[in-house]
């Protein structure tokens, strides 16, 4: 059995859906029912309930965006960078293996050569190389914290999408914007992380640090290509001239855009739909949502 630790939220529902379809057995834990940010609380529960594995989904993410971890930023640093090490200390005093959703949103860019970051390119936007938002400092933290764990995953997912319109989906976010930054992304389609994270532990991949994001990368403007012949969406779409447009205008800290290189996990044998037909498919198969 699978232990799901942020069931409740964003990715964490996406894991259980996967589970679910899949009929695989888990348990979705939240921290109203076991206070798993308590460690010896969590030790507790892992020793009475002897999981396989265990997926932690949780952490912080401020909302709508990454702004507003500049606010909260005791919650942001307990909920990336010390909860980690929490899970870490209780999956080493239990002997369970266990897989940590991280961010790409470590990196700021593309190598020199304009391929993408490898899992041992050290960040470059991080506390520790300087100008970084709040957010993409305290998820590097956290995977500072876990260096050297021998029975620990990092997943790296990026600015997730799928099928389903939500303030979430980067999909919904480039159709409801009233202006766009045109950047270069490597992203990740949510459906396909869950099941290549689930899969690293199934196939017994050598644990450490994998980039689960399609293969490939996509500016902003060949995304909304796509949703407009797709989609057919009537709506004129206005674009930042610049990033400090974009700062001055629409945002409190600077974003990570990048490009990763996920050939490690393809290497394994697990699959991934290159980015651009994996857009294409989510824009064909959209289910709208009225209410947002
Ligand atoms: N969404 C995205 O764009 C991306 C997310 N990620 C990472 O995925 C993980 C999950 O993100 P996402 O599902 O979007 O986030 P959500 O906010 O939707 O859900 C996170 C869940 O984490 C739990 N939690 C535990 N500690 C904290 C804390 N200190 N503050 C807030 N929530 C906490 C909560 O569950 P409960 O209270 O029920 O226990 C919450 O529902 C995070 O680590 C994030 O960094 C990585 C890349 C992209
Ligand atoms: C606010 C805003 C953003 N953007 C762009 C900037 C960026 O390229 C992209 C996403 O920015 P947002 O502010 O929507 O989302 P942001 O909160 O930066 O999203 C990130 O969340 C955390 C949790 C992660 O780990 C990341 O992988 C990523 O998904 O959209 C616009 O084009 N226009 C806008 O008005």
């Amino acid at each position: 059995m699978i232990v799901l630790l942020g069931s409740s939220g964003y990715v964490g529902s996406e894991f259980a859906r996967y589970f679910e379809t899949n009929g695989i057995d888990f348990q979705g834990v939240s921290r109203t029912q076991v206070d798993y940010t308590n460690r010896d609380t969590l030790i507790r529960y892992l020793r009475d309930l002897k999981p396989d594995f265990l997926i932690n989904a949780a952490g912080y993410t401020g909302k709508p965006n990454v702004d507003a971890c500049e606010f909260f930023k005791a919650d942001c640093l307990a909920g990336n960078a010390v909860l980690p090490g929490i899970i870490r200390e209780a999956c080493e005093a239990t002997a369970t293996t266990w897989g940590h959703v991280s961010s790409g949103c470590i990196y700021s860019g593309s190598r020199k050569d304009g391929s993408g970051f490898r899992e041992t390119d050290p960040p470059n936007f991080c506390f520790r190389s300087g100008d970084c938002s709040f957010y993409s400092g305290s998820k590097a933290l956290g995977e500072e914290v876990l260096a050297g764990a021998s029975n620990c995953y990092i997943w790296r997912l990026r600015i997730p999408f799928d099928h389903r319109d939500s303030p979430r989906n980067y999909l919904s976010k480039l159709m409801r914007y009233n202006q766009l930054l045109d950047a270069t992304n490597s992203i990740s389609h949510l459906g396909e992380f869950a099941n290549a994270a689930y899969q690293c532990w199934e196939k017994r991949v050598e644990p450490g640090i994998y980039h689960i994001t399609n293969p490939g990368s996509v500016t902003t403007r060949q995304v909304v290509e796509l949703i407009k012949r797709i989609r057919h969406l009537d709506k004129t779409f206005r674009y930042f001239e610049d990033e400090d447009h974009f700062m001055r205008a629409a945002a409190k800290t600077p974003r990570s855009n990048c490009v990763l290189d996920s050939s490690k996990i393809l290497a394994t044998g697990i699959k991934l739909t290159p980015v651009a037909d994996a857009i294409e498919s989510s824009l064909r198969a959209w289910l709208p949502d009225t209410e947002f």
